[in-house]
């Protein structure tokens, strides 16, 4: 096998690296912690998954990330293979989400199948197996040699795939083990059989079967014995019964005859006692009818008619009803009569009633209308008056307006044009009265100038002053003023005098126009009072006339009323004789009913005499039916007395109380026989049971005894299959135990070529020791820390030799693992080391990958790998140098030499 590239995400100190590998010799370098060791343990864990780990998954998962890749392409007998691990966080745990591996054949999936596959088909070596051969961890030098031999023995037998012998043995042995089981168990149960067969045959099982069964042929004869007894008791018993019921029934019958005898004879008197009493009846029906028909005559009498017969009482009743019906129909007509003229008399005296009625609400309005014209002609009056009162006034108005200076309807226009000229005097007025002031202080003060000697108008001294000559003309103007203003106040007063005139004329006026409306209006309340006064005068006469006739009217209708009100009486007064007629009738045919009762009664007499006898007859004929039942009574009676006899029925109640007593007994005896038969049969069933389990344990223990005999057999034959297993491992482990010492001794010789050691002896049970040259034997134990170092490499190296030598087909060798195998060695077994990768190579290691510092080995790789730690991420990446790099490398080394 070789690997090929390994690629990681998040593996451990790695974050992201893909490494290629290469044939040959890899030496993996860097400093410490730079993650040198995880890398190995990446391929590892590529190929073993979780069991790869020291720790669980999460350990392999970088700190803080939460899922890991890792994948790793290899070689194996010439073909192509990629494993492909994933791991995810979920929740709290790490688990593996995928795991395939990719092969020519197809893809195993799950990561029990791919470790499987890789332990079983590729590698032969499970993960222990692959620690202990290609995989040296720091540190682990010792395991193998620390191992006891049984460990070691066991590993390589496995390496060697002895370990499938050996379980092919143990499965025989196995399979031996249980057959044997099997074997002791069948064999118990065969003696466990025989010794109930022996058992039962002791029992004499047939022979108490033939004493049981002739006991019961000898009980069957008396239980038949006793049961013809028994049938012969039973019929004694049933002819004496026979006889006794035959006795007691006859003196039954005798009893009930006698019964009937007695009861026959008394209702045979009865009877005639019965007939005793119809025949008084009868006589005293007879006294009653002829009493009646005594009383009939005066009774038909009454009735009016000739002859007390049914006949004339049906002819009377006749001529009654006819009569009877006549004055019912007259009776009817009456009354109708008297209901038809009392309603007409009651309408006719409404009517009347409505006639004065209406008269005297015409009588009425009539006055009403007479007391409304009167009312109308006073008002009437008062109208008038008003109306010539109007007219003097206006007469007098108009005489004072011919003196006036206007014509009636215009003193208003007149006293507005005064008005206006007085308000233009007045304006006059105010005017002259301030131009008359102002003209007075301008002398004034001219006179006052005038005094001092000094002009008025310019105050420069007088004399010689044009001014003061103005003075003068201004007292003339003051003067004309005060005229003006005289004659002014004088037409003013004038105006106002006239003004009070025009007034008085404006408000006659006004007054002359009311009048004229007023008397217009009185003008048509006249001519309406007297049309008014007119209309009613006439409708009060005409009201009083209609009345007049109305009430003529009513006392016309009042006496047709009282006619027909007397007529109404007359008729009642008919109804009222007929009514006494129908009475008198109903008289006459209630002695008709007396006659028709009578005669019925005498009627129903005679039917009763007439039942009577022949009631009588009856219970004559019935007395003597009576009379011959009675006598063939008596007749039977005397026949069963003659037959009865007492001395036989006596001996039939003791031969039926004897045989009685026998049923009592033998039926006794036929139940304890009966048990003691049960019994006998039980006895013959349980034996019949037992001989059948007999039999068939006799089968049960031929059956069981063939199969003995198969599981000895086959017994044998495992113990065979067994020896074989383990003759052949045996001698398979015994030559490679030769095989591997030789290697061992040859590869030691190599790495180690101390002149200490003569050889080491590797014994059938892969017990290790090694001889000194004096011939000391010295356990590995006791080697040196460096000798055991490389006493194990060689170890390891001879069983890689055995591997690819031993095994047919592809050599199951993985890539040789190391990891800093040289801690424990100074230089010298350094280049020994190397020299031992070499030879390994040469048998067919393809690929060793070694961590180390060691320069010498770092010489001898084909690859070198470098792996660095980013100290501020603390992330590791690893990365192969080219050789440019390693030419490099191994010229700086030439150059110390
Ligand atoms: N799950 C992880 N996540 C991150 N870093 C880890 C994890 N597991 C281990 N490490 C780190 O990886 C480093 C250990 O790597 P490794 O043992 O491969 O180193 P090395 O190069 O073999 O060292 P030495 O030369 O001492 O043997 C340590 O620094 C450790 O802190
Ligand atoms: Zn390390």
């Amino acid at each position: 096998m070789k690997f090929d590239r390994l690629r990681l995400r998040n593996f451990k100190p790695y974050a992201d690296t893909d490494l290629r590998f290469e044939d040959g010799v890899t030496v993996i370098h860097g400093l410490n912690g730079s993650g040198k060791s995880s890398l190995l343990e990446a391929c590892f864990f590529a190929l073993y998954g979780s069991r790869a780990l020291d720790g669980t998954l999460d350990d392999a998962v970088t700190t803080g990330a939460d899922e890991t890749d890792v994948e790793l392409w290899f070689t194996h007998a010439g073909e192509e293979f990629k494993i492909t691990r994933e791991l995810r966080r979920s929740g709290d745990s790490i688990s593996t989400r995928t795991c395939t591996l990719d092969g020519p054949d197809g893809v195993v999936e799950g990561a029990r199948d791919v470790r499987e596959f890789v332990g079983e088909d590729l590698l032969r070596m499970d993960s222990d197996s692959f620690r202990n051969c290609a995989y040296i961890r720091q540190g682990e030098v010792n395991r193998l040699i620390n191992a006891s031999p049984r460990e070691r023995r066991e590993m390589i037998d496995d390496l060697l795939q002895l370990g499938k012998l050996e379980e092919y043995r143990e499965r025989a042995s196995d399979a031996r083990l249980g057959v044997e089981d099997v074997l002791s168990d069948k064999r118990g149960g065969l003696n466990k059989l025989d010794e109930q067969i022996a058992a039962k045959e002791a029992k004499d099982l047939h022979d108490r079967l033939n004493e049981l069964e002739s006991d019961l042929a000898a009980l069957d004869d008396e239980i038949e014995r006793f049961e013809g007894n028994r049938e012969d008791a039973r019929e004694t018993k049933e002819e004496a019964e026979s006889i006794i019921e035959q006795a007691e029934e006859r003196e039954s019958e005798l009893e009930e005859l006698s019964g009937e005898i007695e009861e026959l004879e008394a209702s045979i008197r009865e009877t005639e006692s019965e007939r005793e009493a119809l025949l008084e009846e009868i006589t005293e029906l007879r006294e009653r009818i002829e009493e009646r028909e005594s009383e009939l005559e005066a009774l038909a009498d009454d009735a009016g008619i000739g002859a007390a017969t049914a006949d004339a009482v049906a002819d009377a009743r006749e001529t009654i009803d006819d009569r009877e019906a006549d004055l019912r129909e007259q009776r009817q007509e009456q009354r109708d009569e008297v209901r038809a003229r009392e309603s007409e008399a009651e309408s006719l005296a409404n009517e009347a009633r409505r006639l004065r009625e209406d008269a005297g609400e015409k009588h009425e309005r009539a006055d009403e209308l007479e007391r409304e014209a009167d009312g109308d002609e006073a008002d009437l009056e008062e109208v008038r008056a008003d109306l010539e009162e109007v007219v003097e006034e206006r007469e007098a108005i108009e005489s004072r307006f011919a003196d006036a200076p206007v014509e009636i309807g215009e003193a208003d226009a007149h006293r507005e044009t005064l008005r206006e000229e007085l308000d233009e005097v007045q304006a006059e007025i105010e005017e002259t009265v301030g131009t008359l002031a102002s003209a007075r202080d301008r002398v004034e003060e001219a006179e006052e100038l005038l005094e001092e000697g000094n002009c008025p108008e310019c105050g420069q001294p007088v004399e010689d002053s044009p001014h003061v000559d103005s003075l003068e003309s201004d007292r003339e103007r003051v003067e004309e003023l005060s005229a003006e203003l005289g004659r002014l106040n004088g037409r003013k007063a004038d105006l106002k005098a006239e003004i009070e005139d025009a007034e008085a004329l404006t408000d006659a006026e006004s007054r002359a126009q009311t009048l004229a409306e007023r008397r217009e209006m009185l003008e048509a309340r006249v001519d309406e009072l007297e049309a008014e006064i007119e209309a009613d005068r006439a409708a009060t006469e005409e009201l009083r006339e209609e009345a007049d006739e109305l009430e003529a009217e009513a006392e016309e209708t009042e006496a047709e009323a009282e006619e027909t009100e007397a007529e109404a009486e007359q008729a009642r007064n008919r109804v009222g004789e007929l009514d006494e007629e129908l009475d008198d009738l109903e008289e006459r045919r209630e002695r008709l009913d007396a006659v028709a009762d009578a005669l019925d009664a005498i009627d129903d007499d005679e039917d009763e005499i007439e039942r009577l006898r022949e009631k009588r007859e009856s219970k004559a004929e019935l007395a003597d039916e009576r009379r011959d039942r009675l006598e063939a009574l008596r007749e039977r009676r005397d026949e069963l007395r003659e037959q009865f006899d007492r001395d036989r029925v006596e001996d039939a109640r003791t031969q039926r109380d004897d045989a009685a007593d026998y049923l009592e007994k033998v039926e006794a005896k036929l139940d304890s026989l009966a048990e003691r038969r049960d019994e006998l049969t039980g006895q013959i069933g349980s034996v019949e049971k037992e001989i059948q389990e007999l039999e068939a344990l006799r089968a049960d223990r031929e059956e069981l005894a063939e199969t003995v005999a198969d599981l000895e057999s086959l017994h044998e034959e495992t113990e065979r299959l067994e020896q074989t297993y383990g003759d052949l491992r045996a001698e398979l482990r015994q030559r490679n135990v030769e095989t591997l010492e030789r290697m061992l001794n040859e590869t030691f010789d190599l790495a180690y070529g101390n002149d200490a050691y003569s050889h080491i002896e590797l014994d059938g049970e892969y017990d290790l020791t090694v001889y000194q040259k004096d011939g000391t034997p010295l356990s590995p134990e006791q080697l040196s820390g460096g000798e055991r170092a490389l006493f194990n490499l060689s170890l390891r190296c001879a069983i890689y030799r055995l591997l690819s030598e031993g095994i047919e087909g592809a050599a199951p060798t993985p890539p040789l693992i190391l990891d800093e195998p040289t801690v424990f060695l100074d230089s010298g077994h350094v280049s020994r080391l190397v020299n031992l990768v070499e030879e390994m190579r040469g048998f067919g290691v393809r690929q060793i990958l070694i961590v180390s510092h060691d320069e010498e080995l770092v010489d001898a790789a084909d690859e070198l790998v470098t792996v660095e730690k980013d100290t501020t991420t603390n992330r590791s990446t690893a990365r192969r140098e080219d050789a440019a790099t390693l030419a490099r490398a191994e010229a700086i080394l030439e150059g110390d030499d």
